[in-house]
């Protein structure tokens, strides 16, 4: 089944006068459970494509369908919902709270919920800790935390939503090639068990090593496609 459909989607950055075409005109279709990876030179436009999945921006001409809805056409507050509920990211900071713990800075993400009853939350947070391999670290605040386990929590604090898609920026460009084999376990498991679907846009050729579907970006155009 689609998850999501780009057609004809063109991004062009004004900087001053000069306009920088960023995305030339990108059609793609991502089918849910997909572990995909946007490779490509730096400034082929991979951060674009992923801020515009994420709804962080909009193209300048073309549509995108998440779950059969353009996006495009979906008022403020649906589109909030949206990425409240559909959305996860994962970023190459990792961006955590440093004064709160693996656990609190997972927690935060839930309570974004109102309807979910505190028994469930507690239930979630440890859970996906565990899933992650982060079970025993979790009041541990991150400066007490290596990057591969800061980027298992960030990985957790995406996942704990469920969301349908995760899409994760660089997600081990400041991790060494051990701890980034075990994130990117951790995130393959995440894939299967879940059924989550992960986009990730990466200059680390182990990443396409665990990808599923490789997208190769030029000049803001899809060069090559490969799928194992
Ligand atoms: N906010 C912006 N304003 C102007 N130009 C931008 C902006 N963001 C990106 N660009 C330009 O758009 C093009 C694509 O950039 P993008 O960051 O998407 O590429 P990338 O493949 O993610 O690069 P990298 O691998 O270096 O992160 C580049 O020419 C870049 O300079």
């Amino acid at each position: 089944m689609n998850l999501l459909e780009l057609k004809g989607i063109k991004k062009i950055y004004q900087q001053g006068q000069v306009e920088v075409p960023a995305l030339r005109g990108i059609d793609l279709t991502i089918h849910r459970g997909e572990f995909t990876s946007v490779v490509g030179p730096s400034g082929s436009g991979k951060t674009t494509l992923l801020n515009l999945i994420g709804c962080l921006d909009t193209p300048t001409e073309g549509k995108i369908f998440f779950d059969n809805r353009e996006i495009e056409k979906l008022s403020k507050e649906e589109l909030a919902l949206l990425r409240r509920y559909n959305l996860g990211f994962i970023f190459q900071e990792y961006n955590l709270i440093p004064v709160l713990s693996a656990y609190e800075n997972v927690e935060l993400a839930l309570r974004l919920f109102d309807d979910i009853k505190e028994i469930e939350v507690e239930k979630r947070v440890k859970n996906i800790l565990e899933a992650v391999g982060l079970a025993d670290f979790a009041h541990h605040t991150p400066g007490e935390l290596s990057g591969g386990q800061q980027q298992r929590v960030s990985i957790a604090r995406a996942l704990v939503k469920e969301p349908k898609l995760i899409l994760a920026d660089e997600p081990t460009a400041n991790l060494d090639s051990k701890t980034s084999e075990e994130v990117l376990e951790v995130m393959v498991e995440m894939n299967q068990q879940l059924d989550t679907t992960f986009i990730f846009s990466t200059h680390d050729p182990l990443v396409w090593d665990y990808a599923q579907r490789i997208i190769t970006l030029k000049d803001g155009q899809i060069a090559e496609e490969k799928s194992s």
